[in-house]
């Protein structure tokens, strides 16, 4: 095989039409910079999966090709085991890769070899299985988008388990051309690989070489990656723009939830190999190694959250106010009083969530106001303006405050219409953080749907 390493000399392998370029970093190695000023919503880079590999929950539901939800999939009568929307999606994904896994999958996935590894060894196994096998179906000197994206592969940066050895594979035959191909793959993975998801559900993993090679991670992103579905296609990755961003910023994504703020430094250290510098994470550091726990006693925890949605201001942003910057956090973190360092312990984003989610489901309604302004206000804090929880977070309140308004109490006259615009109000905001993302995933499905479907009944109540 031919040292692909050695032949990359410039960045000729970024889309023309994206909006970046690559620039040295002195600790990031480099970096992606905004080659013009990128308005807000803009796709700053649009880039097809080098190979996927759908999470076992996600198996049978979805096309193993475009990643697809489907009512009804074809099974693979070779193996049994990779599902199709139809005849082209098969027909592709034959060509791609399952040709050259086809007979033995079935026997490699039931090996207790297979079986006894971990669930995330599971996944690279299949993912790296499935790229080998994309890599051995074609003929050197490979095609110029083949050998582009696997040069591109080569060329990122390997992360600090680099010298974990592969997962065992699906034997191939032609056998993939050698095993240190192969370990130089892996290497690459743990801090490269994406999650893809659909509203915001993993649903499988993902090779994307010209994304990794190009973004790096920001706590306080001004980018997110989303994913974009279509028939006999496969996935494509969208990078797109959170708010206005200048000539000359570098473009940062979250690798993981920005609001983890006591585990992310831990996984930044282990799996991707790095210190975060962010403004976030520099606050962080600044108020000390451990956040205080939040209360637990009720009284407190109602105080606590009193005070953190009136130092957010969530009131006037549910009332539509620009109480949020154009292109910062509402409140920096900076301006946060010691009292209230413990809403940036993880446990209370999980106890808030859990508290709106059960009450609810179970109508306790006036908690699960309290609880969902609440937590907006702690998620105003802690993403990025526009961030997409922020939006799926809003559609979740408009649902409850109709279950709540119309179900519960069924209002008429006066009350009727002030219950209708408080729906409308919360879900004209959470199509205006929706938008900037745009559609992604399942596009049959999701927020904009269940938005629409939401507006056609308050409108006809
Ligand atoms: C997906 S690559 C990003 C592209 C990389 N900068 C390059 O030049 O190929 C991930 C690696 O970039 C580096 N990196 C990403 N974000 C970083 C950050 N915020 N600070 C320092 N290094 C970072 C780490 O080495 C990480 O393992």
């Amino acid at each position: 095989m031919q040292d692909l390493r050695s032949t990359m000399q410039s960045s000729d392998w970024i889309p023309s039409s994206s909006l970046v370029e690559l620039h040295p970093d002195p600790t990031k190695r480099n970096k992606a910079i905004a080659r013009r000023n990128i308005p807000v919503g803009s796709t700053v880079l649009s880039t097809p999966a080098f190979a996927t590999a759908l999470l076992d929950s996600e198996k049978g539901h979805r096309c193993d090709h475009c990643l697809r939800e489907q009512p009804s999939l074809k099974k693979c009568s070779g193996c049994g085991n990779y599902w199709y929307c139809d005849a082209k999606c098969q027909n592709l994904h034959w060509q791609t890769n399952h040709k050259r896994l086809c007979k033995r999958i079935g026997q490699f996935e039931n090996s207790v070899t297979f079986q006894q590894l971990e669930k995330h060894e599971r996944m690279d196994s299949l993912l790296l299985s499935h790229l080998l096998a994309q890599l051995s179906t074609l003929n050197e000197p490979y095609s110029p988008r083949e050998s582009r994206e696997l040069e591109v592969a080569l060329e990122l940066l390997p992360g600090p388990a680099s010298n974990v050895s592969a997962p065992p594979v699906c034997p191939i035959k032609p056998a993939p051309p050698s095993q240190r191909l192969v370990e130089d793959l892996f290497a690459r993975f743990g801090n490269n690989n994406f999650t893809i998801h659909s509203h915001l559900n993993s649903i499988a993993h993902g090779v994307f070489p010209v994304a990794s090679r190009l973004f790096n991670h920001s706590c306080v992103p001004n980018a997110v990656a989303k994913y974009v579905f279509s028939a006999g296609n496969t996935v494509t990755m969208e990078v797109v723009s959170l708010r206005d961003i200048a000539v000359g910023e570098e473009i940062c994504i979250p690798y993981i939830d920005p609001a983890l703020m006591q585990t992310r430094h831990q996984v930044f250290q282990i799996t991707y190999g790095f210190v975060c510098d962010c403004p976030a994470c520099a606050f962080l550091s600044k108020i000390g190694t451990s956040v205080p726990e939040p209360p637990e006693d009720a009284t407190e925890l109602a105080h606590l959250g009193a005070k953190l949605r009136d130092f957010v201001g969530v009131d006037e942003y549910l009332k539509g106010a620009p109480v949020v910057a154009a292109d910062s956090q509402p409140r920096s973190l900076d301006d946060l009083p010691p009292a209230l360092y413990c809403v940036l312990h993880e446990s209370y984003m999980s106890t808030l969530s859990e508290a709106f989610s059960r009450a609810s489901h179970e109508g306790d309604y006036a908690q699960a106001a309290e609880s969902g302004v609440t937590l907006l206000a702690l998620y105003l804090l802690v993403y990025p303006k526009n961030y997409p929880q922020i939006g799926m977070h809003l559609l979740e309140m408009a649902k409850t405050q109709w279950n709540h308004s119309f179900v519960a109490l069924n209002p008429a006259g006066e009350d009727k219409d002030i219950a209708k615009n408080i729906v409308f109000q919360l879900l004209d905001l959470a199509k205006s953080v929706l938008r900037v993302l745009g559609t992604e995933g399942d596009s049959e499905t999701g927020p904009f749907r269940e938005i629409e479907v939401l507006e056609d009944i308050a409108r006809n109540a």
